[in-house]
């Protein structure tokens, strides 16, 4: 088959990787009922087409912290591409560099922060940290970041610890062999596999500190020039108090429904976010974006761009560097199509006129949406 959509790509990964693999990429927190809810929102709402606009020069390039991007999305950081493909974060790097996109890269990346910096050339890339008690190591990576090029950090902060994953404690899910977070301490690393028990779960309860408060985020700044973003906000509330610590932009996210089960789709929570804040605080989401649709609803809603998550870990899964590259490009195919045919040519045409409830409030609905 030819892939056309990055679903095309899920299919096929699907067949090419181990079943634990496969249910650690997809798998949600708890019942799983966010992870759905995160893709069910994009089908609440509808595009209201405008007609008889000259559309013949689309264009859905931006910027982001003075960084040039071909379309306003970048790749999610995530852990251990290698598990996905030999490569790893090099084939990342390399698939962001020529689809324009922004990288971030996760503290628990597989590869060295300098030999993922040399791949990914003069790209824009942002460094993911999880707050751990080890703080030396914390220090050591915010200052490597700063001396690899990297743009921005990237502070995850709706894991205190990892969440119960149902499918991760029925695999008795570990690291395999030969994957390591290689930018850590082998001291620091995911242990062995135990039976009935997730070695990332065990793993962040004695690594993270989940005492830090927003105080501590002084700590951090002092330890950095660069920009701080912080990644898992879903409140009004803890957007102004990040605006007020000093925090450059936000991602609205709940961890692509891999933490707190329950809690509600980032694209639900992406307005009250952006209403809280001043309008040169960038605000991205992430979280079940899969269609050129599905950006255009988020920018129109106030995302300044998107993180892509899972389907990049498809398209590295299918054939690595040129999977991950389709993937995105065809994201931002869809995306210019999704201008075009909506009479909305450039990204400051999209805002919420663009959208309408669906179905509409009167619409009495018989059963939920499908996950
Ligand atoms: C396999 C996997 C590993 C992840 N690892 C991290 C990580 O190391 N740090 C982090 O902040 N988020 C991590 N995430 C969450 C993503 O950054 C992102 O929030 C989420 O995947 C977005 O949802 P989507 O996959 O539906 O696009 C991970 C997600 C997946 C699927
Ligand atoms: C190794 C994990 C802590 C990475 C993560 O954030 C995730 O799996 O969602």
């Amino acid at each position: 088959m030819l892939p056309l959509t990055p679903a095309d790509y899920r299919a096929l990964a699907r067949a090419r990787l181990p079943a634990a693999t496969w249910d650690f990429f997809e798998g949600g927190a708890g019942a799983e009922w966010t992870l759905r809810a995160n893709r069910a929102q994009f089908r609440r709402h509808v595009l209201r087409p405008r007609v008889l606009v000259d559309v013949s020069a689309p264009d859905c390039s931006t910027e982001l912290f003075g960084a040039r991007l071909a379309a306003p999305f970048g790749v999610a950081p995530m852990a251990y591409h290698q598990l996905a493909c030999p490569e790893g974060e090099i084939a990342t790097a390399r698939a962001a560099r020529a689809a324009g996109a922004l990288l971030v890269v996760s503290i628990f990346a597989g590869r060295r922060l300098e030999e993922i910096a040399r791949a990914g050339g003069d790209a824009p890339r942002w460094l993911q940290l999880y707050w751990l008690r080890d703080r030396a190591a914390l220090a050591d990576l915010a200052g490597r970041a700063e001396a690899a090029g990297f743009g921005a950090l990237v502070l995850t902060v709706d894991a205190p610890k990892v969440a119960r994953r149902l499918r991760d404690l029925r695999n008795s899910f570990a690291v395999p062999d030969g994957v390591r977070a290689v930018n850590l301490d082998a001291a620091l690393a995911v242990g062995a596999a135990r039976s009935g028990s997730s070695a990332i779960e065990a793993h962040s309860v004695e690594q993270f500190d989940r005492s830090i408060t927003w105080a501590d985020l002084s700590w951090l700044r002092q330890k950095t020039s660069l920009p701080l973003v912080l990644k898992g906000v879903l409140t009004a509330e803890d957007a102004r108090r990040a605006v007020d610590h000093g925090v450059d932009a936000l991602v609205v996210s709940n961890h692509g429904g891999r933490q707190l089960d329950g809690a509600p789709p980032a694209l639900a929570a992406l307005p009250e976010v952006v209403d809280a804040v001043p309008a040169d605080c960038p605000v991205l989401v992430d979280g079940g974006i899969r269609h050129g649709t599905d950006l255009a609803k988020a920018l129109a809603l106030g995302a300044r761009a998107a993180l892509i998550g899972r389907p990049v870990l498809w398209g590295l899964a299918h054939s690595g560097e040129p999977g991950a590259r389709h993937v995105l490009d065809l994201l931002r195919t869809e995306l210019l199509d999704t201008l075009v045919l909506s009479g909305r040519p450039t990204l400051a045409d999209l805002d919420r006129t663009l959208l309408a409830d669906w179905p509409p409030p009167h619409h009495l609905r018989r059963e939920d949406p499908p996950g």
